[in-house]
C-alpha cells in the first residue's frame, strides 16, 4: 500500500527576509550586554575583537554574575515565585530563578524578544525563514495543520497523519502481516536512519514505549558493520516478522543507504522478500523514494522540504515508529500544540520558550561561553540530551550570522540522567571549571498510583531521586552554578510532545536573538564531501595495488610508490591510513615491515582482480 504522496510544496523564490522587519541586532546586543556587565564589573573593557571581549566579558560577567547571584533564602523564594512559569493544562512548570539575570538585563532584552516574536510569527505564516536554502520552516504546522500557509499543505499534513495512523493500526492488528512469519504478524521494527532520522524516534522510544509494545523497535543508525550485524543477530529468526522502516529526508545519506543494503543482504540470505517488509519515509522522488516505489515496498510516507531532520519528530519520521509501538501519537501532537500556543505569547514571562532563550543568552553571554548540561532525573528521558545535541547544536552552531559576520556561534549540550550522573561528572560541575549551566528535568510522579512503597519509614525510592535532584541543584547554586528546572507531572506522550515543542521554539527564538539561521546545516556537507574524497582515493589505491598484484611475480609497493602511482604524493598519510585499515580487514597484505613503521612497509593485494572494478 503506498500512501498518497502528492507533489511536495516547492518553496517560492527566496524573498528578502522579513522585508518589513528591521533586522535583529547582531553584535550591539552583546556590546550592550558587554557594556552592561562591564558596568557591573566596574571595569572598562577595551573593546578588542568580539571574541576577546566576549571572553573577557564571560570571565568578568561570570565573576560579576557569580558575585551578583542572590543567596538570601527569602529573596530567592520571592524570585522563585515571581518568575515561576506554569502551564496548567500540561502540568508543566519552568523555574528560572536560579539563573542570575537581572531586571536591567531583562529590560535590555525586551526589544530583541519583540523582534524575535515577530520573526517567529512570520515564520509560522510561511515566510522563508531558512534563507540560505530558500525554504519555509513548517514543523509547527505538523501539530496544527490549519496554521499551514495554504490548503494544499494543510491537506498534505492531514492526509499523511491519517495514512500513518491507518497503516500502524493495520500492522498492529495483523491486518497487514509479513509474508512468511510463524507469528502471523509483525513483531519487530528495524529503523534504519541517522541524525534527525533516528534521534527523535530513539528518544521517544526510550521515553514512551510500553514495557510490552506491539512491536519492539531497534535501530541501525550508523555505517558500522559490526553494529548492523549485532542488530541483525539479535533479531535472529524474527527477521521474518520485522518491519524495516528506512528513514531519510534526502534519501541519499550514505550511512542510511549502507544500512539498507546490509539489511537487504540479510533478508536475501534468510530467503525473505524485503520489499514486502520495507517502508520508506523520505521526500518524494528522492533516490530512496524511487527505489521503494520501483521495488514495490509495503508503504511509503512523505517528508517535506519545509521540515528539517532535527525538527521532524512530529512528522511521519517520529509518528510512524511511535504508533507502531502503541504510543498515542495524537497525544504527542496535542502536547506539542499546547506548548506551541503558550510560546506564541509576546509577554516574556508568559512564554516558556522565551524564558529558556533568556536564560541561555544570559548564561552564555550570547556567544555560547558556557555549555548546556541536560539532567533529567528520570531514566526514561535518558536520550533527551542526545536528542537536544542535534536540535541545539546543529541549529545554533553556525560560522556566520544572517548578515555574513563570522560569529562561530553555538551552545554545546551534554548530559545523561540523574542521579546517575552525580556519580560520574557532577564533581567537576560542583567544584571544577565553571563553564556550564544545568537544566534539570524533574518528573514529579515516581510510579503509577498504588504501585509505590516505602523502603524505609516515610521514604520511598522516588524520594531519594527527588532529594538528589534538589540537593544537586542547591549544592551547585551554593557554589554559584546556575540552573533551570523544567518540571512535569509524569512522562506521557503529551508531556514529551510538549518538551520537544518547548525546545524547538526556544532554539528558534534564541537564534533570532543572535541573528543566525537555525534551519540549515552547511557544515555537515563539508564532512560528507571529505568522506567522499577518502573513498575516491581508496579506489585509486586499490587499482594501483591491484595492478601491481596482478604482475608475475607480484610487485609489493612502498607507500611512496603507491602515492606516486595514485598521482597523490601529498596524500601519503591518508594512503597509509587506508592501507592500514585494509590490512586490518585482510584486504591488503603486508609484504615487508609493519604498519607501526610506515616508512619501511611494502604492501600488495591478496588476489588479483582482473576486471579492475576498482577503477
Ligand atoms: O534524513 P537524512 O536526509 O538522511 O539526513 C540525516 C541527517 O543528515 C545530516 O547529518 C543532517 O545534518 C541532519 O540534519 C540530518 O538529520
Amino acid at each position: 500500500m503506498a500512501s498518497s504522496i502528492s507533489g511536495i510544496y516547492t518553496s517560492s523564490p527566496s524573498l528578502k527576509r522579513f522585508p518589513n522587519q528591521t533586522p535583529p541586532l547582531t553584535q550591539p546586543l552583546r556590546k550592550n550586554h558587554i557594556s552592561f556587565h562591564a558596568r557591573r564589573a566596574d571595569r572598562t573593557l577595551s573593546l578588542a575583537t568580539p571574541h576577546a571581549v566576549a571572553r573577557e566579558v564571560s570571565d568578568g560577567a561570570a565573576a560579576a554574575a557569580a558575585k551578583g547571584l542572590e543567596k538570601d533564602p527569602r529573596a530567592l523564594w520571592r524570585r522563585y515565585v515571581d518568575w515561576l512559569y506554569q502551564h496548567k493544562e500540561l502540568g508543566l512548570y519552568l523555574d528560572v530563578s536560579r539563573v542570575g539575570f537581572t531586571d536591567e538585563f531583562v529590560r535590555e532584552m525586551e526589544p530583541h524578544f519583540g523582534k524575535a516574536f515577530e520573526a517567529m510569527e512570520e515564520l509560522e505564516k510561511g515566510a522563508i525563514a531558512n534563507p540560505d536554502e530558500g525554504r519555509m520552516v513548517g514543523h509547527y504546522w505538523l501539530r496544527d495543520p490549519k496554521r499551514a500557509p495554504n490548503s494544499f499543505l494543510k491537506t498534505q499534513i492531514e492526509n499523511t497523519l491519517d495514512a500513518v495512523s491507518k497503516f500502524a493500526n493495520d500492522v498492529v492488528s495483523g491486518k497487514i502481516k509479513p509474508p512468511s512469519s510463524p507469528e502471523g504478524r509483525f513483531t519487530q521494527i528495524l529503523s534504519v536512519g541517522i541524525g534527525g532520522s533516528a534521534l527523535g524516534p530513539q528518544f521517544v522510544a526510550e521515553a514512551l514505549a510500553p514495557d510490552n509494545p506491539p512491536l519492539k523497535i531497534r535501530f541501525v543508525d550508523n555505517t558500522d558493520p559490526a553494529g548492523i550485524d549485532h542488530q541483525i543477530a539479535q533479531l535472529g529468526p524474527e527477521l521474518a516478522s520485522t518491519l524495516v522502516i528506512v528513514i531519510s529526508k534526502s534519501g541519499g545519506t550514505p550511512e542510511t543507504r549502507n544500512g539498507l543494503l546490509e539489511v537487504q543482504k540479510a533478508f536475501r540470505e534468510a530467503g525473505l522478500n524485503f520489499p514486502k517488509q520495507g517502508v520508506a519515509i523520505t521526500q518524494e522522488n528522492s533516490l530512496l523514494d524511487n527505489t521503494a516505489r520501483i521495488e514495490g515496498w509495503l508503504a511509503r510516507f512523505p517528508m517535506f522540504d519545509w521540515v528539517g531532520g532535527r525538527t521532524s519528530e512530529m512528522s511521519a519520521v517520529g509518528l510512524l515508529p511511535a504508533a507502531l509501538q502503541g504510543i498515542d501519537i495524537r497525544e504527542m501532537l496535542a502536547g506539542a500544540s499546547l506548548m506551541d500556543e503558550a510560546n506564541r505569547s509576546t509577554v516574556l514571562r508568559n512564554n516558556p520558550a522565551a524564558l529558556l532563550a533568556l536564560c541561555w543568552y544570559w548564561a552564555t553571554d550570547g556567544v555560547g561561553s558556557k555549555d548546556m548540561v541536560i539532567l533529567p532525573y528520570k531514566d526514561s528521558l535518558l536520550l533527551f540530551s542526545r536528542y537536544l545535541q542535534q536540535l541545539v547544536m546543529e541549529s545554533l552552531g553556525k560560522e556566520f550570522d544572517l548578515d555574513g559576520n563570522r560569529v562561530n556561534q553555538g551552545i554545546s549540550v551534554y548530559g545523561n540522567k540523574g542521579s546517575t550522573d552525580q556519580h560520574a561528572y557532577i564533581q567537576q560541575l560542583r567544584e571544577g571549571v565553571h563553564n556550564f549551566f544545568v537544566t534539570f528535568i524533574e518528573v514529579l510522579r515516581d510510579r503509577p498510583p498504588g504501585h509505590d512503597w516505602e523502603l524505609e519509614p516515610g521514604v520511598t525510592c522516588g524520594d531519594y531521586l527527588f532529594g538528589m535532584l534538589q540537593g544537586t541543584r542547591s549544592a551547585l547554586y551554593a557554589n554559584d552554578r546556575e540552573s533551570i528546572t523544567v518540571s512535569v507531572q509524569e512522562v506521557t506522550p503529551r508531556t514529551v510532545g510538549a518538551l520537544i515543542a518547548l525546545y524547538e521554539r526556544a532554539v528558534g527564538i534564541y537564534a533570532s536573538l543572535i541573528n543566525i539561521n537555525a534551519y540549515h546545516q552547511p557544515g555537515v556537507e563539508a564532512g560528507k564531501k571529505a568522506a567522499g574524497e577518502v573513498l575516491a582515493l581508496q579506489k585509486r589505491v586499490l587499482a594501483v595495488l591491484n595492478e601491481a598484484s596482478c604482475k608475475d611475480p607480484i610487485e609489493p609497493l612502498t607507500l611512496e610508490e603507491v602515492a606516486d602511482r595514485c598521482h597523490a604524493p601529498e596524500d601519503i598519510e591518508m594512503i597509509y591510513k587506508i592501507i592500514a585499515h585494509m590490512a586490518a580487514n585482510d584486504r591488503a597484505l603486508i609484504a615487508e615491515g609493519s604498519c607501526g613503521s610506515p616508512r619501511g612497509i611494502k604492501v600488495f593485494l591478496g588476489e588479483c582482480n582482473i576486471d579492475e572494478s576498482y577503477a
